[in-house]
C-alpha cells in the first residue's frame, strides 16, 4: 500500500462514500427523526481485542534457536558457533550426489528457466529431513489467571515472538490440559504441505473463546505425523474443544519452527561467504537494471572484493527480503543512492542498525527470482529437505581435489546453497503466515480465514492491526442501546411492525437471510430490544459472516481475498471496519500521509454534505481491508443499522451481488463509493482486466 499513499489531500471528496449507495427513493429512516435517539447517554463499552502484525524483529531473526543451542556441546562448536560434523564415507558419497544434483539443477535453470518441474528439487533432496526436524508441541493448558477486560490492552502488538496474546477472556479449567496435550505443530515440511489445503466449508463454526497464547517455555519432542495445529483439521478440533476454558498454547518462535538444517545453513559463516561470492558470478547488468520505482529505500552499503554493493529494501517486500545489489543493477536508481549517501552522512548509525537482522539474503533479487521460480509448482511452492551433516560434507568437500574440480564444485555450491537459503526463508514465511492465520481466526467468530501466499516470499503484511469491530477514536461514542425494538410474532415471520417498517424502510432480507433490496437501501435489522431470536430472518449482519474466505497474494495487485466456498447471491460476506474518526482527523491524517485514501470510507449515507465520521482502515481493519477493486465487482455495500441507531454510524456490510464460485476473487467497485466528477483527473490505473474495465479507478 505504500505506493498508494494519499494524493493531494484536497481530493478529499474522493473518500469512499456511503451516500452514493443511497438511491433517490430511499430516505432516512423515520426512527432517525426521533431526536431523543441522538441524545442517548450510552457509553461505548466495547473493549475489543486487536492483534497487530509487525514484521519479524531483528533480534528474533538473528538469534540462533534454543533448539540448536541445546543440541550443541561446547567442544563441537566452530568459530561461528555451529556444530561441525565430520564426514563419514557415506556422507562423502552424499556430497558427490549433492554436487552432481546441484549441477543438474544449474543446467536445468540455464536450459529452461521457466521450467518449474518439481522433480528437479526432489532430486536435490538428498534425504528425508523427518529425522532431524524437531516437532514443536503445544505445552497443553496451564491454568492461567483469568484476565478481566480492563486488564486487556485494547491494542496489542503482534511480534514474531508471539508474546502473551490474549484472544479472549474466560475462566480456566483443568479440562483443557488433556485436550491440549494432543495438539502440536508439526515440522515445517508438514506445514508446507498443509498450506495448500483448501478450507472446508462444512467446518465447525465454534469459536475459541478463551485462549492465551504465549512464548515457548518448554519444548517436547513429539511423534512424527502427529496432528498439526496449523492444519485446518486440528485447528478445527482445537476450536471445538476449547469452548469455555482458558488455554495456554506455546508457540514456537519463527526460527524454532524452521528445519534445523536450514538454520544451520544460513547461520554458518562459510555458507554466508559462499552465497556472498555467488554475487560475483552475475554480470554487471546495466541494461537490465532494476526499475527504481520498485525500490523503497537503499539502506546500507558494503564493498566486497572490490565491488560496491547496496542493501535494498523493496517495495511491498518485508525487510527480511532486503537484498544486496551491485551498483550496475542500480544504474537507474542514482537518486536513491544519492539519498542514501545523504542520509548516511547525517544518521549513519541509525540507518545501519535499523534493518540489519543478521540473515539478510546475501544475494541479488534477480538470483532470488530465478531460484524462486524453481520452487514454484502448480499447487504452490516446494521446499528442499536436507540434513545438516550433508551440508557440512558439501562444505568440506571443496577443499580437496584439483583446482578445476574445486571451481566447478564451488559454482554448484553457490547455487545449491542459495536455493537452500531460499527454502529457509520460505519456511520462515510459512510460519509467519500460519501464526497470523491463527491470530485472525481466533478473532473471527463464525467463519474460517485461510492465509496463502504462493506468489512470492512475503510474509503477512506489515503494520496491520486485525480487529473485529469498529475502533472508535477516543472521543467518539458508538451508542449500543436502541430505544425501541419490535414484537413481531413467529420470529418476525409474521411481521406486524418490524424494525424496518418502523424506520420507514423496505424489508431487506428474504426468509433465507439473503439481501433482496438493491444497493442504496438502508437496512434495519432487529436489535437487542426486539423479542425475536437469532433465527429471525431480519438478523444477519449482527450474527457475523458464515463465509469461509482466503486472504491470498494475487499476481497483479498485492493481497486480495477470494472465496473458499460457493457463495449465493445476496449472502452476507463481511463488514468493512476500521477506526472511526472524525472528518477533521481524517483530513489531518491524509495531510500528514499517515493514512491512505484507499482505505477510507465516508459514513455519509444520510447526508453527503454534513457527515461526521469516516472509517479509516489504514491501520486497523479485518480481512475486508484486502478487497481489491473490479469494474465488474461481485460484492455490494450496504449501510446497516442494528443496535446503534445513530444515523451517522451505520455498519458497512458487504453482500454477494451474484452467485460466486469457490476460488473467485471477491471485489467491490471502488467507483460506487466516490465522487464521480473528478475521477478521470485523479484515477489510478485499474488492472482488473474485466471486459467492461474503465481503465482506472478513483
Ligand atoms: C484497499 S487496498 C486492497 C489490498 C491491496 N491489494 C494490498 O495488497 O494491500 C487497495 C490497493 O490495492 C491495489 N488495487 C486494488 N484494486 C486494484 C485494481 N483493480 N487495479 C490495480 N490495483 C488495485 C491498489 O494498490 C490499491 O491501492
Amino acid at each position: 500500500m505504500s505506493d498508494n499513499l494519499p494524493r493531494n489531500y484536497n481530493e478529499y471528496d474522493h473518500v469512499p462514500s456511503t451516500s452514493s449507495v443511497n438511491t433517490p427513493h430511499s430516505r432516512s429512516p423515520e426512527i432517525f427523526n426521533h431526536g431523543s435517539i441522538y441524545s442517548l447517554d450510552s457509553t461505548n463499552d466495547k473493549t475489543q481485542e486487536i492483534t497487530r502484525h509487525k514484521s519479524v524483529t531483528p533480534s528474533n531473526t538473528a538469534k540462533p534457536s534454543a533448539l540448536n543451542k541445546k543440541k550443541t556441546s561446547k567442544s563441537d562448536l566452530n568459530s561461528s558457533g555451529i556444530k561441525v560434523i565430520r564426514c563419514s564415507e557415506q556422507s562423502l558419497d552424499n556430497v558427490d550426489a549433492a554436487i552432481s544434483n546441484a549441477e543438474n539443477v544449474l543446467k536445468s535453470i540455464e536450459k529452461s528457466p521457466i521450467d518449474r518441474n518439481t522433480t528437479m528439487f526432489k532430486n536435490l533432496c538428498l534425504s528425508e529431513n523427518e529425522e532431524v526436524c524437531e516437532d514443536i508441541v503445544l505445552t497443553g493448558c496451564k491454568k492461567k489467571r483469568k484476565k478481566s477486560r480492563d486488564e486487556n490492552p485494547s491494542i496489542r502488538k503482534y511480534t514474531q515472538k508471539v508474546s502473551s496474546r490474549i484472544v479472549n477472556n474466560g475462566s480456566s479449567s483443568s479440562k483443557m490440559e488433556t485436550d491440549m496435550d494432543n495438539i502440536n505443530i508439526n515440522s515445517p515440511v508438514d506445514i508446507e504441505e498443509e498450506s495448500n489445503d483448501s478450507l472446508d466449508s462444512t467446518s465447525t463454526t465454534t469459536v475459541v473463546p478463551n485462549l492465551v497464547m504465549s512464548t515457548p517455555k518448554t519444548k517436547n519432542r513429539v511423534k512424527k505425523n502427529s496432528n498439526s495445529l496449523l492444519s485446518s483439521n486440528s485447528y478445527r478440533d482445537f476450536r471445538l474443544t476449547q469452548s469455555k476454558d482458558t488455554a495456554s498454547i506455546t508457540f514456537p518462535s519463527i526460527l524454532e519452527n524452521c528445519d534445523p538444517a536450514y538454520q544451520y545453513i544460513v547461520s554458518d559463516r562459510r555458507v554466508q561467504d559462499f552465497i556472498r561470492n555467488a554475487k560475483m558470478m552475475e554480470p554487471d547488468d546495466e541494461v537490465n537494471a532494476y526499475d527504481p520505482t520498485e525500490i523503497e529505500e537503499i539502506i546500507n552499503d558494503e564493498i566486497i572484493l572490490g565491488t560496491h554493493y547496496y542493501l535494498v529494501k523493496w517495495k511491498k517486500w518485508s525487510r527480511g527480503f532486503n537484498t544486496w545489489e551491485r551498483y550496475g543493477a542500480l544504474y537507474n536508481s542514482q537518486k536513491l543512492i544519492l539519498k542514501y549517501i545523504d542520509n548516511k552522512k547525517t544518521d549513519e548509525h541509525v540507518n545501519r542498525s535499523k534493518y540489519v537482522n543478521g540473515i539478510e539474503l546475501m544475494m541479488s533479487r534477480k538470483m532470488i527470482s530465478m531460484i524462486f521460480e524453481i520452487f514454484r509448482t502448480e499447487t504452490g511452492l516446494c521446499l528442499v529437505g536436507i540434513l545438516p551433516e550433508v551440508i557440512t560434507g558439501v562444505l568440506n568437500s571443496h577443499e580437496d581435489g584439483p583446482i578445476r574440480k574445486q571451481t566447478l564444485q564451488l559454482h554448484s555450491l553457490q547455487n545449491f546453497l542459495t536455493s537452500i537459503s531460499l527454502g529457509y526463508f520460505r519456511q520462515q514465511q510459512l510460519s509467519k503466515l500460519q501464526l497470523w492465520e491463527i491470530e485472525i481466526n481466533a478473532m473471527t467468530k463464525s467463519s474460517q480465514i485461510k492465509v496463502v501466499n504462493n506468489m512470492d516470499l512475503e510474509g503477512p503484511p506489515d503494520f496491520f492491526g486485525y480487529i473485529k469491530d469498529y475502533l472508535p477514536q477516543k472521543n467518539i461514542i458508538i451508542p449500543d442501546d436502541p430505544p425501541i425494538g419490535c414484537s413481531c410474532r413467529r420470529n418476525c415471520l409474521s411481521p406486524e411492525e418490524c424494525c424496518y417498517e418502523m424506520s420507514g424502510c423496505l424489508k431487506a432480507y428474504d426468509n433465507n437471510k439473503k439481501i433482496v433490496v438493491p444497493p442504496g437501501n438502508p437496512v434495519f435489522e432487529c436489535n437487542k430490544k426486539c423479542i425475536c431470536t437469532e433465527a429471525c430472518p431480519n438478523r444477519v449482519v449482527q450474527l457475523g459472516s458464515k463465509v469461509n474466505i482466503c486472504i491470498y497474494k494475487t499476481s497483479k495487485y498485492g493481497w486480495g481475498i477470494k472465496s473458499a466456498q460457493d457463495i449465493q447471491k445476496g449472502q452476507f460476506v463481511g463488514k468493512y471496519i476500521g477506526e472511526i474518526i472524525t472528518v477533521k482527523e481524517s483530513e489531518q491524517r491524509l495531510k500528514k500521509g499517515t493514512s491512505s485514501l484507499d482505505n477510507m470510507w465516508n459514513l455519509d449515507f444520510d447526508d453527503s454534505q454534513n457527515y461526521k465520521y469516516i472509517i479509516d482502515g489504514t491501520h486497523f481493519a479485518n480481512f475486508t481491508y484486502f478487497i481489491n477493486h473490479s469494474c465488474d465487482a461481485n460484492l455490494n455495500v450496504y449501510a446497516v443499522w442494528i443496535n446503534c441507531l445513530d444515523r451517522n454510524l451505520p455498519e458497512l456490510a458487504l453482500f454477494a451481488s451474484r452467485d460466486i464460485s469457490a476460488g473467485e476473487q471477491l471485489t467491490t467497485d471502488y467507483f460506487s463509493r466516490c465522487n464521480q466528477d473528478t475521477l478521470k483527473k485523479n484515477g489510478t490505473r485499474c488492472q482488473c482486466d474485466m471486459k467492461n474495465c474503465q481503465g482506472y479507478y478513483f
